[in-house]
């Protein structure tokens, strides 16, 4: 389901530190974010609060008619692990499964049978140029093709956002871009909007829009030409 992610006057306060002040913000369904800012601006803290891993002073996140900030706990991670995705800089992937079992995971928690769960996720490793990498273990795969097996984890499930934390900080330039056009792409094909942290105005380029945060407020949101 296509749904609008919103933020109201979002707060955040780690003691004296104002990490965000009243940050109020729209992602419309297939919209490609990039959140830029300088280092402790607060990126990180609007992406985690954004998807619900941190829950603000004051303020609410809506995804659709939900409001994410006013769930229980265990709702929360529900909603986390069913409508949302993710992909870190360094994958995050689990050394000890295949690829194949790390793209499964997801439909795996939701409940899926083990062989139906392999089955898509190999549709997804396919797809993402993957093909007869299966069974290989993270450990066993370049950086490039470690974050494209998070990309088909972050999207097995259908997600509604995914979430980017710098997701081509670990990768080279050529390869960075080659993932980015991966993941804007399949986020694009398959209608889930994506959200991206990043220090990199090359990685922004793939978005469709930027939001640059400063001292913990928007300080500028614009739409891009989109560089692909
Ligand atoms: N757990 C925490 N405890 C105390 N202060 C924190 C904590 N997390 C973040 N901060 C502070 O909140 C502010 C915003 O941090 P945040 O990590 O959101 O910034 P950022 O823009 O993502 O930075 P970077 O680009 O360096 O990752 C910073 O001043 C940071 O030091």
């Amino acid at each position: 389901m296509k749904e609008t992610l919103r933020s109201t006057n979002l707060v955040k306060t780690y003691g004296p530190v104002s990490a965000l002040a009243e940050v109020s913000l729209t992602v419309e369904p297939g919209e490609s974010l990039a959140i830029m800012g300088p280092s402790g601006s607060g990126k990180s803290t609007l992406l985690h609060v954004l998807s619900g891993i941190l829950r603000p002073d004051s303020g609410t996140v809506w995804l659709g008619d939900t409001d994410v900030t006013g769930l229980r706990d265990h709702e929360r991670s529900r909603l986390r692990r069913e409508r949302f995705g993710f992909v870190f800089q360094d994958g995050q992937l689990v050394d000890e499964l295949s690829a194949a079992e790390n793209v499964a995971f997801p439909l795996l928690l939701a409940g899926w049978k083990r062989s139906k769960a392999l089955r898509e996720a190999s549709r997804w490793l396919e797809r993402l140029g993957l093909s007869g990498m299966e069974s290989r273990k993270p450990g066993e795969m370049s950086g490039g093709q470690a974050q494209r097996v998070a990309i088909a984890r972050s999207l097995v499930h259908r997600p509604a956002v995914v979430f980017a934390d710098e997701p081509t900080g670990a990768l080279d330039q050529a390869t960075g871009h080659e993932v980015m056009q991966i993941l804007t792409t399949v986020c694009q094909m398959s209608g889930a909007t994506l959200i991206v942290v990043t220090h990199d105005m090359e990685v922004a380029k793939w978005c469709n829009r930027l939001v640059e945060i400063r001292d913990a407020v928007v300080h500028d949101d614009r739409k891009l030409g989109v560089g692909r």
